[in-house]
């Protein structure tokens, strides 16, 4: 496996479709070929769109790896087949959502999201994280997410995943600046990959049981509309956050935090703009409940708001 010269070594979960794929390929195909690629995938059956989108980097400077986030051995033994451990950048992309009134969901269910989305990442930084802190170098990324930031109704599971691994995130830079070790979190708002239809067809799916008839209402006559109007106003292409996320990679001095979605800059700014909570939890409630029909206004607004010093704050595809 080359990772000689002066090729970093980037390791990348979750790469048989959407943001991890196209991380991947974009590294790949890196003109000045400064980036030796492992993707990673829990099931190699899925590998055919990953290799033909890396064509001919593909066994260059890409190679395939399994690896699942939810399995101490598949992690263990994937990380001991990289040439001497050695991984420059570990790029944790790796996650599921999980959509619904919380009554109709079961507690396994649940559990699989933080299995995934958190212990995942957890598992996979505790096996590199170590060999970085030797050397005293290394960058690890994480996707979290606008809702690793903003709790968002209906995604209840899915937000508090993200919050969690804002909270380990938070804590470890601190110690992993005295590494020189650099630890930065990737924020998107809504992204069109598999991650946005595999929770619509779940949806399609539901029966919903365990919750009453006024909430079924609210998550599907009120909520999936308007979160369609918003991935559809302010989604992103993989591409884009795979640009963010080389740009993140690639700066002298990266971000801890950094959203790609300039338009979710003003939902953010809310939060910490009144400390009691009560600004977001009202803004929200009339944005879903009172302005509903006027989603596509609100977009409009919000993309007023986004003046350029709010999108200094976020990293643009760009
Ligand atoms: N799309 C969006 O709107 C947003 C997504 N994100 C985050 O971006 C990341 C990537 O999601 P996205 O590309 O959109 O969605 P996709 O569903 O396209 O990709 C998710 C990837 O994670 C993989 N994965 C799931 N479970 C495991 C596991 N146990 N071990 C290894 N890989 C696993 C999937 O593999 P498999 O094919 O085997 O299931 C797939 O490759 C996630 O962390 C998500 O939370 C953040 C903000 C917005
Ligand atoms: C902003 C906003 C909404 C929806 C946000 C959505 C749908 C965000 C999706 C983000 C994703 C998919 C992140 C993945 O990690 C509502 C509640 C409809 C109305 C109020 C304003």
């Amino acid at each position: 496996m080359a990772s000689g010269g002066e090729q970093k070594v980037v390791l990348i979960t979750g790469c048989s479709s959407g943001i991890g794929l196209r991380i991947a390929v974009l590294l790949a195909r890196d003109e000045l070929k400064r980036y030796h690629v492992i993707a990673t995938m829990r099931d190699l059956r899925k590998k055919d769109r990953l290799v033909e989108a890396a064509g001919d980097t593909y066994e260059k400077t890409l190679t395939l790896l399994s690896l699942d986030v939810c399995s101490d051995d598949s992690v263990r033994q994937c990380i001991d087949s990289v040439k001497d451990r050695h991984i420059d950048i570990l790029i944790n992309n790796a996650g599921v959502g999980l959509l619904g009134p919380v009554e109709s969901i079961s507690m396994d269910d649940m559990k699989k999201v933080f299995e995934t989305n958190f212990f995942g990442t957890v598992r996979v930084i505790k096996e590199v994280m170590p060999d970085m802190k030797k050397r005293r170098a290394g960058h690890i990324i994480v996707m979290s997410s606008v809702m690793g930031l903003q709790g968002v109704v209906f995604n209840d599971v899915y937000t508090a995943s993200k919050f969690a691994i804002e909270g380990f995130c938070e804590s470890m830079a601190v110690q992993l600046l005295k590494f020189n070790v650099k630890l930065s979190l990737i924020e998107p708002g809504p992204v069109h990959t598999e991650f946005e239809t595999k929770m619509m067809e779940e949806v399609a799916k539901m029966e919903y049981p365990g919750a009453d008839a006024d909430t079924v209402r609210y998550f599907k006559d009120v909520y999936i509309p308007s979160s369609i109007d918003i991935f559809e106003a302010l989604g992103q292409t993989p591409e884009d956050i795979a640009k963010c996320t080389k740009k993140v990679i690639e700066s002298s001095r990266p971000r801890f935090r950094n959203l790609t979605n300039s338009l979710y800059t003003p939902i953010v700014a809310m939060k910490y703009a009144d400390e009691t909570g009560g600004l977001s939890v009202h803004t929200f409630y009339n944005l879903l409940f009172n302005f509903g029909s006027l989603m596509h206004i609100t977009m409009s607004i919000l993309k007023c708001l986004t003046c350029s010093c709010l999108r200094r704050r976020t990293i643009s595809p760009d």
